[in-house]
């Protein structure tokens, strides 16, 4: 079995629960309160600030430039197209883009942070293969709803499939599965915490914009 899948494993009622949500659902059928859609991007748009510096952890620490190379380039994309989506966004919507973190994006904040402070690719590679894997999960099965979609939901999905995203995480996946063979056992009980932890951050982060986070006006 492939190590990822293993993983995935260790946290599956938390895995399923992440990635076949009230909230994602809702977005996709474009029914999402969009007070609800404001409130949850004003947090990702925190999120991203350190998911941005623990993607570039992870391309300081991969062995080889073409291990590096796919993250390197996906980098791009976030910096980019993804980037622009959320300013695009709270315009279309009438939102700030500055908001104080919720407790959720904080508890995800210091898991990224940690992670990227450990100088250990493969405690990086736990978090960001969470964080990628579990958003082609849920937005796989509506990624032929999106463009009858407003752009602010339609464009969520399509940022997070397609070949493209494909290959971001079956490109991390691969890099997971390599590193982990070579790993010892306190080392490999590090990752399962690392990607346990981070699942259970996935799935508390649309538990609580489905209540709803507070928005910053
Ligand atoms: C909380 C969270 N997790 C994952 C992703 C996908 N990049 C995201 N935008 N936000």
């Amino acid at each position: 079995m492939r190590a990822t899948d293993y993983l995935k494993e260790q946290c599956q009622s938390d895995w399923t629960a992440a990635t076949t949500h009230a909230f994602t659902d809702a977005l996709a059928d474009g029914s999402l309160d969009l007070e609800k859609m404001v409130g949850y991007l004003q947090q990702d748009y925190l999120f991203i600030e350190d998911f941005v510096r623990l993607l570039a952890s992870a391309i300081a620490h991969a062995p080889t430039l073409p291990d590096a190379i796919p993250a390197a380039q996906f980098m791009g994309v976030i910096s980019g197209p993804e980037n622009t989506y959320f300013l695009r966004s709270f315009e279309a919507l009438s939102a700030q883009s500055d908001a104080l973190a919720a407790e959720e994006t904080v508890a995800f904040q210091n898991l990224m942070r940690k992670a990227a402070r450990s100088g250990r690719y493969e405690v990086m590679l736990s978090v960001l293969v969470v964080a990628e894997w579990v958003y082609l999960e849920w937005a796989r099965p509506f990624e032929d709803r999106a463009d009858a979609l407003p752009f602010y939901f339609g464009e969520w999905i399509t940022l997070h499939c397609g070949a493209g995203f494909e290959g971001v995480v079956a490109h991390l996946r691969g890099q997971l599965d390599q590193v982990w063979d070579g790993l010892d056992a306190a080392a490999k009980s590090d990752v399962v915490e690392m990607f346990t932890a981070a699942v259970a951050c996935e799935r508390a982060f649309f538990d609580a914009a489905w209540a709803g986070f507070e928005v910053a006006t």
